[in-house]
This record gives structure tokens, C-alpha cells and sequence, in this order.
């Protein structure tokens, strides 16, 4: 099994060991992989796996859409300093749990929204997402979030074509273009890990966001 030190940069891993042992005993954390040794790859490896990429590791202004637990949001706010994150959580009880978090951790740039997603407004370099929904409802929730150039990664196990094919109908509608999908083994056993990454190459029609729920409800495609 890997150590922090094996998939985090020195300078992460006390905030991030501290947050492990606090995610181990605290009930309302959002998970079901507790023990801090399987969680630093299933957690934190799986999050800082995308530090690969060069939109990632540059980024200055990161939104974690559906952060739940706090991944990858926590674990890039504790690799990269110097980027501030936003962690989007529309259940407050997850939302007192990033709070807790974030405070064990020390972690100064980190706001945490207690908000819905689509009713939440910002300008990103990135947004991420981790088992939050479909690549269609992902893009059309991430690309009102960014500024043109701006980067979109998505963590994604298997991903059906037509699961595939509708991200990229729906990436085509609200200004988004998929630049590269990178195959990732976090942590040993890992299977079907991808990062799907999506460049904004146009503005975002202004309908967009809809009303909270229609993405879900009513896919773009
Ligand atoms: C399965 S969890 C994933 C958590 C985390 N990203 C991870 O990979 O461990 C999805 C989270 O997204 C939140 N969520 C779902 N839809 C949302 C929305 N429209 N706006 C904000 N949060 C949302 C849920 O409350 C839940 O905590």
C-alpha cells in the first residue's frame, strides 16, 4: 500500500494525514473507505493523480463541484498552496464536515459553499468533479463556472459510449471541448480511472445554468 508521501508533494502531507485521521472517526463524513491507509490512494492518490496535468498543477482558482467527503478539493488545496478552492456542497451536513476538515487541516484556501451547484456563480482557471453525475449533467454544470480557456477534469470510472457520446453533444452546447482523456492508476487495482478533460473554447449560452434540478432531470443530451 502507498504512504502520502508516495502520491503527495512533501509540503501536503501533515495537512493531509491529519485530515485522514479526522475522516477515520468522524461519522458524518461522506464515505465508505474510513481506514487512512487504504484512503490515501482510494482518496487523496485517486484526487492528486491529476496533478499530471498542467491545467491542474497551474491552476489559481479551483471549484470542487459535489465535494461530499472533500476529494479531490481537499487534497489539491493542500498540493497547491497557491490556488485558491471552493468546495460546492449542497448538504449542509457535508458542509460542517469540509468545515471541520478544512480547519484540521489548516488549510487557508478553502472556502467552503453550502449551495446547489447550477444557483452558485464564479469565474475558474478549473473546476473538478468526483462522482458527482454523468459527463452530460458535469459539463453543462461546469461550464457556466469558467472563464474562456479554462479547464473542466472530470474523475471517471468506466464510461459507456453512450454515456461518452452525450458528455460530448452536451460539452458542444454550453461551449466546451474535450481536449484529452487521461487513463490513471491511483493506487494498486485501480480500474478504468480516467480524468476527462475539457477546455471552454466559447462562451456559455446565457441560459445557462438552468433552474436547479433540470440537468439532472432533463439531460442536455
Ligand atoms: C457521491 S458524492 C461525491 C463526493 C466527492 N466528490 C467524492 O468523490 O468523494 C456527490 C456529492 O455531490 C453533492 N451534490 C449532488 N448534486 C449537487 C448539486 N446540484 N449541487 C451541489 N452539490 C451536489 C451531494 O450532496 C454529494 O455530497
Amino acid at each position: 500500500m502507498k504512504r502520502l508521501e508516495d502520491v503527495a508533494p512533501a509540503h501536503a502531507v501533515d495537512a493531509l494525514a491529519r485530515i485522514l485521521g479526522f475522516q477515520s472517526i468522524e461519522p458524518t463524513a461522506s464515505t465508505t473507505v474510513r481506514d487512512p491507509a487504504e484512503a490515501v490512494g482510494r482518496h487523496v492518490g485517486d484526487s492528486l493523480s491529476a496533478l499530471a496535468l498542467p491545467e491542474v498543477a497551474d491552476a489559481r482558482r479551483i471549484a470542487d463541484l459535489g465535494s461530499g467527503a472533500g476529494w479531490p478539493g481537499l487534497a489539491l488545496a493542500a498540493a497547491l498552496p497557491d490556488a485558491h478552492v471552493w468546495l460546492v456542497e449542497s448538504a449542509i451536513r457535508h458542509c460542517r464536515y469540509l468545515e471541520q476538515a478544512v480547519d484540521i487541516g489548516e488549510l487557508a484556501n478553502v472556502t467552503v459553499v453550502h449551495a446547489r451547484i447550477e444557483e452558485w456563480s464564479g469565474e475558474h482557471d478549473l473546476v473538478t468533479a468526483r462522482a458527482l453525475a454523468a459527463l452530460a449533467v458535469l459539463v453543462e454544470y461546469a461550464a457556466p463556472l469558467l472563464e474562456l480557456g479554462g479547464h473542466f477534469v472530470a474523475w471517471k470510472g468506466a464510461v459507456s459510449d453512450d454515456e461518452d457520446a452525450s458528455g460530448l453533444r452536451a460539452a458542444e452546447i454550453v461551449g466546451l471541448e474535450r481536449t484529452q482523456i487521461l487513463p490513471v492508476v491511483p493506487y494498486d487495482g485501480a480500474r478504468d480511472h480516467t480524468l476527462h478533460v475539457f477546455r471552454k473554447v466559447r462562451p456559455t449560452p446565457t441560459r445557462f445554468p438552468r433552474r436547479a434540478g433540470m440537468a439532472t432531470k432533463r439531460p442536455l443530451a
